[in-house]
Formats: structure tokens, C-alpha cells, sequence
């Protein structure tokens, strides 16, 4: 049975949480650090070696370890470089309150955006990235959906919760928690043409609910689905605080053969017999491989590091663009809270054109929960100037606002990430060149348009009195309300990241395709492939099906290997 905690306990509960936070990560640090004594010890003497190493314990690397452990003949070595995912991150509420922390949060910040992101400090993207077992799934919102690409390269995702189809059966719960709205936002949808429709399988102009992975009313993420589960496997090696700093390359081949790695102070070399596999996410698997000399050439020689193989590593960075847009006031609801329900559409500008990619739908519309009077949690956790949202919401009332995010789901623009030194410990240079390709703010202020013209013009969202606030942006007075310069110009102020990082060791097509960042076929997973385009919507899932099926097509080679190398009149 479960009970409602009341939200006044919560908000309480949430300012202690950075000490309830540093306090059991320092509790796990030492236990880990005691913990690993044994294996310190035998180290000084020994050099490790396992079948297989993975790199990074986020959505894919726990897939990854789970799938390639379950044969119990491969050793199998997971390294990550924070601990145990913390309690309070299985609790949804909490979801902002546990952002910024550096325990749980590798915080990363773009460099400053050139004309975009102006209601941000100094101009940069705050991007959070989740830091031990279960990675950025510790971190993440939960919403999640099955794109249908995937329906071509993983048939079916069979997880230790059972037999999961693309239907989505299984793995996303829907909490049915705040339901204010959704109905108006499904049949504003209606009105506007857009079907009704399951958020999972084919992408199709259509508004629908969303999913959460959310089970039982806590988070459900790749630690507990993935890891949790295997843990006691014997031949699954798990060390956490392990942070790795160098691949090792064979002089003669080029092929990877060990790591280095630095856990409690003290550096080890680990090799591995089959298979070195990068999942430590779309930042950290381009700047492991530059520092291992895999990257472009004039970039590593210009830091002095010799460039063993050259790949676009790093380069075709993408990532969602978000405009909140609102605040839409609604007059009978009397609602704090927005809905769980999200759309997809296209913009006019993709409408018009025939290829193949922008026959998915390129806008993702998020009906979004807001509060006017937590202007300054959302100032700092988004990273806004301070006192600008403040001044944009002054005077309304906390009871009566909803948002509606904006996404772009198929940006044409492409960032990189590059290495700011050799040094292992700093953070890369990351910079998504927002709304560099001019079709991308075209498309958004199309989105913008769209959203206001639903919420103020159709049936089902008039009945409940909604308007765009009617006061304008800070930084956008200059601009009539309502028009296609006053959305670009607030689309350039509130330009946000939809958290979904990508496509910096893009796949490629075969050896010759020189615009691939993997140096293997099954290199790395921050493998979106740079002539397509990341999914329209939120990627947690479509990473984990790009792990299953990487770990099937891993297995699958190895057995051939091995069943080869039998039927040899010779040994190997
Ligand atoms: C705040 C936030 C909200 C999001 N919301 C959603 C959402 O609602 N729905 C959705 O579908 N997606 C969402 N996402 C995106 C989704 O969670 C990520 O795309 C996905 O988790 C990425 O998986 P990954 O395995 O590539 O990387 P990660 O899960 O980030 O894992 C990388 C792991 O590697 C470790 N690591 C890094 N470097 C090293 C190293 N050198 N040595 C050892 N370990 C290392 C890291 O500590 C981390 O644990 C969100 C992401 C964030 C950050």
C-alpha cells in the first residue's frame, strides 16, 4: 500500500539534502576504499587481467555488464568513477533538489553561446551528468519512451524484469500522479488534428501521456534494473571511485588492450583479453578517447599528445534545445502543478521537405508543472541569471501557471567537445554551438507558435480560461508580443539543454567513413550516427537499447571466435 508524504515535509526534507548527501557518500567512500584493501594488496604484486572491461556504470554500462557477465565463463571488470547510487535519488520528488551536487553530479558547463543562452550566467549551458552506478539514469527526469528506430536493431530488450517489448511492457510505469491538464492538453491536440496515441513505438504527429520509469513510486533507472539484479554474479567485477584515465593501444595494431585507471589515490593497469568497451557517457567517452591518442590529429598534436589513431572523435555533438515557454495562466484549475503529457509535431519548415529523416515529427511539446513562487530554485538549478525569472513572473499568482516546454527534436546544428589539456582530471571543452544552423530557430519560434496558438485558441484549453502571461521576457521589450521576432528573441534568452548529450564517437558506415568518431564498429556509445539524427524525445531508452544491442552483437562475435578457433587443429 503507499501513502502520500505531505509535500510540507518534502520541501523541509529538501534543504537538508546536500548533508544527507555528502554524508553517505563519505560513509561509501571509506567503506568502498576498506572494501578494496584485498584487491590493493594483490595488486602490488599482480597485474589484473578480465575478459572484458567496461568503462563507465551509466544507462549503457550497466546493460552492458549485466548482459556480457551472463556468460559465466567472461570475466567481466565494470569501472566507475563515483559509488552507490544514494538513497534519496530513488525518490522522483527530489529530482532537482539532488542536481549541482558533486557527489552525485559531474556539473558540467558549455563554454559561454554565442548569441543563445543569454538568460543564462555568463551565457553557458549548465549540463548535469550523473556520476556512479547507474550514471545519468540516477539523475534523469524518468520520462522515456520507445523510439521506433530501435525496433531495427533490438528486437527485443529482455531485462531481469522480465521480457520487455517495444510496446514499452515492463520497464515504464505510468504514475498517473498529477493529471491536471492532461485531458485539455490531449484534446487541445484533437482540435489541432493530432491523434491521441501511446508515447511508445512509431513516432507520429501525436499527443499522448507519458511514461516514467517509475516503479512502485520510486526511481527505476539502469541500477535497478540492470545491476541491482547481478550483483552476486561471481564473474562480475564492479569497482567503484575508479576512475579511468588512459586506454592502452598495442604499438603494432592499435587494437586496445588495457587501461589505466585511479581509484583511492593509488593508479592500476588493467588488461583485458577480448573486448575494451567506453560507456562513460556522450562527454567523458570522446575526452577518454582523445586522451588515449584516438581524435583528431591537429587537436591532440596541439596538446602535445600523439595522435595514434586519427577520428573525429568529439566532433558532431548534439543535443535537444528547450524553450519553456509560458507562463500560460489558465483561470479555473487553480492547479501548482502542470501534467504528464507530451506531443509531437512537425515544424512547417520540415513539413515542407521530403528526406527521409524529417519524416518523424521534429518537435517534442512537454506539458510542464510550474510555480512562480520557486522562481529562484529554478534560476539556480537551471543556471538563469539571478533575479531574472523573478522579474519575469513578479506578481503572479503561485496557484494558476503551467509551461509547456518547446524541444527540438532534430537540431541541424552540431557541437564538439575538445580537450582543454592532456591533463586527465580537467574538465573538456564542450560547446553544442546552439542554434548555429539557421533552420534550427526557425523551427523552434514554429514550435513557440504552435503552442501558443493551442493554448489560447482551442476549445478545450479556453474552457479553462488560458493565456500567455502578457508581459514580456526580460532582455525582449523591443519586440511586439507574440510575433516570430519576440519568440526568437525569447528563444535565444531561455535556450536550455534537453539533457540529451550525443553523437561524439558517432558510428560510421565501414572503415572508409572518415566521418565516424568510433574507432571500432562497437566502439562507444555516444555512437548516434552523425548522418541521422538523435531521436525526437528523450534518449534515456534509446541508449539502453543501443547497449542491448551492442552486447548482442559483442557475445554473438566471440562465440563465432571462440567456436573457430575450437574446430583449429591448432591451440591458441
Ligand atoms: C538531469 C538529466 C535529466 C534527464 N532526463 C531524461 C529523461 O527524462 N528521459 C530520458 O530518456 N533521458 C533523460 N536524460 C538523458 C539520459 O539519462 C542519458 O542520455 C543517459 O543516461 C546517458 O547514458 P550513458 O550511459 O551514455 O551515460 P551516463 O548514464 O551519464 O553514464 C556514464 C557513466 O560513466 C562514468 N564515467 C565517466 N567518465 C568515467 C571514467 N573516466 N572512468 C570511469 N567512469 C567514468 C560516469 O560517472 C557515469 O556513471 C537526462 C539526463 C540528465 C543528466
Amino acid at each position: 500500500m503507499m501513502f502520500a508524504i505531505p509535500r510540507s515535509v518534502l520541501t523541509v526534507f529538501s534543504k537538508a539534502l546536500p548533508i544527507m548527501v555528502i554524508s553517505f557518500a563519505v560513509w561509501d567512500r571509506n567503506r568502498d576504499f576498506l572494501q578494496s584493501q584485498n584487491v590493493n594488496n594483490y595488486l602490488t604484486h599482480h597485474i589484473e587481467e578480465f575478459d572484458f572491461i567496461i568503462v563507465g556504470a551509466g544507462s549503457a554500462g550497466s546493460v552492458l555488464a549485466n548482459r556480457l557477465s551472463s556468460n559465466p565463463d567472461y570475466r567481466v571488470l565494470l569501472l566507475e568513477s563515483g559509488g552507490n547510487p544514494n538513497p534519496l535519488q530513488n525518490v522522483p520528488v527530489y529530482f532537482q533538489s539532488l542536481l549541482h551536487i558533486p557527489e552525485l553530479d559531474h556539473g558540467h558547463y558549455t563554454v559561454p553561446q554565442k548569441n543563445v543562452c543569454l538568460a543564462m550566467r555568463d551565457h553557458r549551458s549548465y549540463w548535469p551528468r550523473g556520476l556512479g552506478l547507474g550514471g545519468s539514469s540516477n539523475l534523469n527526469v524518468m520520462n522515456g519512451r520507445f523510439d521506433s528506430i530501435f525496433k531495427k536493431i533490438s528486437k527485443t530488450l529482455r531485462t531481469t524484469m522480465g521480457s520487455i517489448t517495444m510496446d514499452g511492457q515492463g520497464i515504464f510505469v505510468n504514475t498517473s500522479a498529477q493529471e491536471n491538464l492532461v485531458d485539455e492538453f490531449l484534446k487541445a491536440g484533437i482540435e489541432m488534428g493530432y491523434p491521441t496515441k501511446d508515447v511508445n513505438g512509431n513516432q507520429e504527429p501525436s499527443f499522448s501521456r507519458l511514461d516514467f520509469s517509475i516503479k512502485n513510486g520510486r526511481r527505476f533507472g539502469a541500477y535497478q534494473g540492470f545491476l541491482a539484479p547481478v550483483l552476486n554474479r561471481t564473474n562480475l567485477h564492479i569497482y567503484r571511485f575508479a576512475h579511468v584515465n588512459k586506454i592502452h593501444l598495442r604499438k603494432e595494431t592499435n587494437r586496445a588492450y588495457a587501461v589505466t585507471y585511479k581509484r583511492h589515490g593509488l593508479e592500476r593497469f588493467v588488461r583485458a583479453k577480448r573486448e575494451i568497451i567506453i560507456s562513460a557517457g556522450a562527454i567523458d567517452s570522446p575526452k577518454l578517447l582523445m586522451l588515449s591518442g584516438i581524435g583528431p590529429k591537429q587537436h591532440l598534436e596541439s596538446l602535445g599528445i600523439e595522435c595514434r589513431i586519427d577520428l573525429p572523435v568529439g566532433k558532431n555533438l548534439m543535443d535537444h534545445i528547450s524553450v519553456p515557454v509560458g507562463p500560460f495562466i489558465e483561470g479555473q484549475l487553480a492547479s501548482p502543478i502542470g501534467a504528464n503529457a507530451v506531443a509531437y509535431i512537425y515544424s512547417s519548415l520540415s513539413k515542407a521537405r521530403a528526406d527521409f529523416w524529417i519524416k518523424s515529427p521534429d518537435i517534442q511539446l512537454l506539458l510542464l508543472p510550474a510555480n512562480p513562487n520557486l522562481h529562484q530554485t529554478v534560476e539556480e538549478v537551471v543556471g538563469i541569471k539571478p533575479g531574472f525569472i523573478e522579474k519575469y513572473l513578479r506578481g503572479l499568482n503561485a496557484k494558476d501557471i503551467f509551461m509547456i516546454n518547446v524541444m527540438l527534436g532534430k537540431p541541424s546544428s552540431r557541437g564538439e567537445i575538445k580537450l582543454t589539456s592532456k591533463h586527465p582530471w580537467e574538465n573538456p571543452i564542450m560547446d553544442p554551438k546552439y542554434f548555429s544552423h539557421s533552420d534550427d530557430i526557425k523551427r523552434v519560434v514554429d514550435g513557440m507558435n504552435f503552442t501558443v496558438h493551442m493554448a489560447e485558441n482551442t476549445e478545450a484549453f479556453r474552457n479553462i480560461g488560458t493565456r500567455l502571461i502578457n508581459k514580456h521576457f526580460p532582455g525582449c521589450e523591443k519586440y511586439e508580443l507574440k510575433t516570430n521576432s519576440y519568440y526568437e528573441c525569447y528563444a535565444r534568452h531561455m535556450t536550455y539543454t534537453g539533457y540529451d548529450q550525443s553523437g561524439t564517437c558517432a558510428m560510421g558506415y565501414g572503415p572508409e567513413d572518415r566521418n565516424a568518431g568510433s574507432s571500432h564498429k562497437r566502439g562507444c556509445v555516444s555512437w548516434m550516427p552523425h548522418i541521422s539524427e538523435i531521436p525526437n524525445g528523450n534518449i534515456n531508452t534509446a541508449v539502453i537499447m543501443a547497449a542491448d544491442k551492442a552486447s548482442e552483437l559483442i557475445l554473438d562475435y566471440w562465440t563465432h571466435v571462440d567456436n573457430s578457433m575450437r574446430s583449429r587443429p591448432f591451440h591458441f
